[in-house]
């Protein structure tokens, strides 16, 4: 139960739904119990009348209607109640649910992409459903059941005790066997379904991620493989999900059974002590037959629940073991930072946890605010890193990096992540509409905006030729544009936001070089009085940058302006003269 303190907050939430809960269900068990012993009284009517000690037949059928009348009134008033005991207790733990939800999602959001890379995203959505599913369990069922029990079982065994204390006795031997033989099968039954939980955390991983690159499956063909892939998993689901059928089936006989036995017993050790006088009327041993058939399911539950709180307890430690780790990145700053765009590296060094890759050396340029810089540099140099660090994605293991003369832990994150529009070398657009992806950027955007922002990235004239225009849905990750266009709808939502800095990272690659110049042209426009850092692999997006670094290896190699790098041996010549003589050869 150690994990499962972590619900008690939410419990403490909702303290009077569960309190009333907890009342209601009280009382209907209190109604419930009237049954059995109204049954009795139909048997002492009947055999009273039978004595011959009442005096008329309608008398008779006046009490027996009177009885049936409270019989039905008590069980009508129970089932309402009850009704009323699943919408407190059942609906708090839907409230909790959903809590728990959000604080997980709210818990995810915050964590560092190291997180992302380390974990599986399918098995990050089964902790905030499966598993969080199963915490519920315990929240509503469980205690429900819980509470059932125990009113049950106690006002039973009152009434009981005082009506035949020895049948009472031999009447409950048989239900803690019944208990202990539900818990043991119930802990098979959770041994085995947790198996199966791990065998469907792997195939929604696996699905998940051979839809993602259903492109790449179906360019290379591997469908056959894949689905191989898929059967075996399958398989050993199916497998694991008949193992746990097979002890699950057992339940309901050995409950019959244990059922059976239990009214037998009553009906012997009853029936004898009838004979001997201990009891006076039948009617006592057709109310402890219902006694019976009342508590065992209840006695049945005790077994079950004890499963599904340690079910709920190994998913709760499941949904724990996220929710203790820390963001590697914290915000540390409360009130606003200013920021206006001055960006430096000072022998920045960064290695990448998980692959042990130390992606950055050496690196110290500055840039000031409104200038324009140009990261090259061959593929795996660093780059990209360059731009994810401006961004505090990660935090550095050397050096610093200052924005406004200021250190970036230092800034307020939110601030610093506002004053950032961002163009990922893969654009990722969301299933929705283009003008919905562009106002990503910023949300309370009108239409004009929109276009406007659609028109600097030059992907308007395409938008305007979809049916639905900017109101077209994009499919998942955005299948229904080419790599181009969704590289423009990236830039166009980076556009929109209007930031102080603006990171490009080679996100012109997809287009042709005459769309990228008039991309380029149109930037020089919007980029006014913006810093701006564009990362690419052609000159083209670097000659009017007001500095160019050239980074090899995480290091600086070259540093200056295109006319003074042209005119120096070294890596930015040597693409300059190469893509000199592409386009010449193209031309001609
Ligand atoms: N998220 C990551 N986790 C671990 N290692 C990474 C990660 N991203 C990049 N790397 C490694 O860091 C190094 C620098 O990568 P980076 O993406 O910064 O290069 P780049 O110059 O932008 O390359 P490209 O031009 O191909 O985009 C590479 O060796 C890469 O494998």
């Amino acid at each position: 139960m150690k994990e499962l303190k972590h619900i008690n907050k939410y419990f403490l939430k909702y303290k009077w739904h569960l309190l009333i809960g907890v009342i209601i269900t009280i009382v209907a068990r209190i109604f419930l119990l009237f049954t059995p012993r109204y049954v009795k009284e139909i048997f002492t009517v009947v055999e009273t009348y039978k004595k011959g000690l009442e005096s008329g037949n309608s008398s008779l059928q006046a009490e027996l209607a009177l009885i049936i009348f409270y019989i039905i009134g008590a069980a009508i008033i129970a089932g309402i109640l009850s009704f009323f005991m699943r919408q407190t207790i059942i609906n708090v733990s839907r409230y909790i649910e959903y809590d728990l939800k959000n604080e997980v999602y709210a818990h995810y959001q915050k964590l560092s992409l190291n997180f992302y890379k380390k974990n599986r995203t399918g098995d990050l959505m089964n902790r905030i459903s499966e598993d969080v599913g199963k915490v519920r369990m315990y929240v509503g069922p469980a205690i429900m059941y819980s509470i059932n029990t125990i009113t049950l079982f106690i006002i039973a065994i009152l009434y009981m005790y005082n009506e035949a204390p020895v049948l009472t006795l031999y009447t409950i031997i048989p239900l803690p066997i019944l208990s202990v033989a539900i818990y043991k099968l119930s802990k098979e039954i959770h041994k085995r379904t947790t198996i199966v939980q791990q065998y469907l955390s792997k195939l929604s991983a696996f699905t998940q991620e051979a839809f993602s690159g259903i492109s790449v499956i179906k360019a290379y063909g591997i469908e056959p493989q894949t689905s191989a892939n898929f059967d075996e998993l399958s398989t050993n689901s199916k497998q694991n999900q008949l193992n746990l059928v097979k002890v699950e089936a057992l339940f309901f006989p050995m409950m019959i059974l244990l059922i059976g036995v239990s009214n037998l017993v009553v009906i012997y050790i009853g029936g004898l002590q009838y004979m001997d006088g201990r009891i006076e009327s039948l009617g006592t041993i057709a109310e402890f037959i219902i006694y019976v058939n009342m508590l065992t399911w209840p006695v049945a539950t005790v077994g079950w629940v004890t499963s599904i709180v340690q079910q709920a307890e190994a998913s709760q430690k499941r949904i724990n073991e996220f929710l203790k780790i820390e963001p590697e990145i914290k915000n540390t700053v409360e009130e606003h930072t200013a920021i206006n765009g001055d960006i430096t590296f000072d022998k920045v060094a960064f290695t990448y946890d998980d692959t042990n890759v130390n992606a950055l050396k050496d690196i110290s340029f500055s840039i000031k605010h409104g200038q324009t810089l140009a990261i090259l540099g061959k593929t795996g140099a660093g780059k990209s890193t360059i731009l994810d660090l401006i961004g505090r994605l990660y935090d550095i293991d050397k050096g610093s990096i200052k924005v406004n003369n200021i250190e970036i832990s230092k800034h307020n994150l939110t601030d610093l992540r506002n004053s950032i529009g961002y163009v990922p070398q893969d654009a990722f657009l969301f299933s929705d509409t283009i003008k919905n992806n562009i106002k990503f950027g910023k949300e309370e955007a009108n239409d004009e905006e929109v276009i406007e922002a659609a028109k600097l990235a030059h992907v308007h004239k395409n938008i305007v030729k979809f049916n639905n225009g900017y109101d077209t849905i994009l499919g998942e990750r955005g299948i229904t544009l080419s790599g181009g266009q969704k590289q423009r709808i990236s830039i166009a939502r980076a556009l929109i936001k209007d930031p102080e800095i603006l990171l490009f990272d080679d996100c012109l690659s997809a287009v042709d070089t005459e769309t990228e110049e008039k991309i380029l042209k149109n930037l020089n426009q919007v980029t006014k009085g913006k810093t701006t850092i564009i990362v690419g692999h052609r000159v083209s997006s670097a000659k009017n940058a007001d500095k160019i670094i050239v980074v090899e290896d995480g290091r600086i190699v070259q540093e200056g302006t295109h006319d003074t790098l042209v005119n120096v041996d070294g890596y930015y010549k040597h693409l300059y003269l190469k893509q000199l003589s592409e386009k010449s050869s193209v031309n001609n």
